[in-house]
């Protein structure tokens, strides 16, 4: 029995997110939660005969909404429009995030949270120094959800090999190939990197190497873009939010991951091999960075930083990039809620 709720439900991702998690066998009970029209789409939601329940709370009643609940994701927040960064979406969504975890940490003290809003490179932070002060804070229950670029990779690895060979698409089983990439670091532009781990795919990319590592930095943008003003990514993210959580659920239950090397931007001091991590990154001060994760009850046991042993001198280069960008987005919102205990 698992109660799941979803904090700013209402919202282009939120929809289809609470739609997904209303299909998993995975959930008994789906709160929704959003400053607007939650009950309506609780309500709605509550039709579909799976064997979970579904409510809607209004605007007032996050605690009931929180209450028992053992995992929350929060996609509640601003979405870019065409010329924005996610960097640019901080001014209005710390406070929301900050006020958000702080409720998760009066009244669902234990529960996993589970970070889309973006900037997730900031707001894990926002998270987690919320929930410190406080008293609150378990370095396993925390996780950014950066399963969107992991999607993109495998979706795009495929398309890059079905350029140089047709045949890759209509012989292979696409998910064989899915197994060759994972993604680590951060979730914006260059402080994401995709590293495929079966090398010999990266000679038989050739030229399209360099592309694939572009798309899949800048596969939020493309979205945002074809959008026109109209925001992000809503329907993908619900895909890979979903698969996420169920993947987080799943392991409430012993069950083996069905997403190999399943990423999580955490926090590393205090999580097993989160030191290590460190050192490979080049940085012993880094205190995130998005690796494979073992769950084990919901939360992340450790970190698995075997792919950080095998980088090629292109990817060692993508990390030194990506942690100078990471530490001032970490830095950023460690501030927002140092600074602000200051005052
Ligand atoms: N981690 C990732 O890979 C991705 C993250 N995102 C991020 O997810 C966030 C949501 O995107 P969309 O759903 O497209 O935006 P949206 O504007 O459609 O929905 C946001 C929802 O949050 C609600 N909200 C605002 N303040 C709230 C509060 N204090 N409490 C509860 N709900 C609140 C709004 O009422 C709205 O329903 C954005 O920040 C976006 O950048 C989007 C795609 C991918
Ligand atoms: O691009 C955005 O703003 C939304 C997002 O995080 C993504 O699609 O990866």
């Amino acid at each position: 029995m698992v109660k799941v709720a979803i904090l700013g439900a209402s919202g282009g991702v939120g929809q289809p997110l609470s739609l997904l998690l209303k299909l998993s066998p995975y959930v008994s009970e789906l709160a929704l939660y959003d400053i607007r029209a939650a009950e309506g789409i609780g309500k709605d939601l509550s039709h579909i005969n799976t064997n979970s329940s579904c409510v809607g709370y209004d605007k007032d009643s996050i605690e009931n909404t929180l209450s028992n609940a053992q995992v929350v994701l929060i996609p509640a927040g601003v979405p870019r429009k065409p010329g924005l960064t996610r960097d640019d979406l901080f001014k209005m969504n710390a406070g929301i995030v900050k006020s958000l975890v702080t409720a998760v940490g009066k009244f669902a003290p234990n529960a996993r949270i589970l970070v889309i809003s973006n900037p997730v490179n900031s707001l894990v932070p926002i998270a987690v120094e919320t929930l410190k002060k406080m008293g609150k804070f378990k370095p396993g229950n925390v996780m950014g959800v950066t399963n969107l670029d992991l999607v993109r990779a495998e979706t795009f690895l495929v398309d890059y090999l079905m350029l140089k060979n047709p045949k890759i698409g209509q012989e292979q089983d696409k998910t064989t190939m899915h197994r060759k990439v994972t993604v680590i670091g951060g979730h914006s532009g260059e402080t994401i990197i995709p590293i495929i781990t079966d090398k010999s795919l990266v000679f038989q990319l050739d030229k399209q190497y360099e592309h694939f590592i572009h798309r899949v930095q800048f596969g939020g943008d493309e979205i945002v873009q074809a959008k026109q003003g109209a925001g992000s990514a809503t329907l993908s993210m619900a895909f890979a939010g979903a698969k996420f959580a169920e993947e987080v659920l799943r392991s409430f239950h012993n069950e083996k991951p069905e997403t190999e090397s399943l990423s999580a931007f955490v926090y590393l001091p205090g999580l097993k091999n989160g030191k290590k991590a460190q050192q490979l990154v080049g940085d012993n001060s880094i205190e995130y960075f998005s690796l494979p994760i073992v769950l084990r009850n919901g939360s992340v046991v450790s970190i698995d930083t075997s792919v950080l042993e095998k980088l090629s001198p292109r990817e060692e280069q993508l990390v030194n990039t990506a942690v100078k960008e990471l530490r001032k987005n970490i830095e950023k919102g460690k501030s927002f809620i140092l600074d602000s205990s200051k005052l």
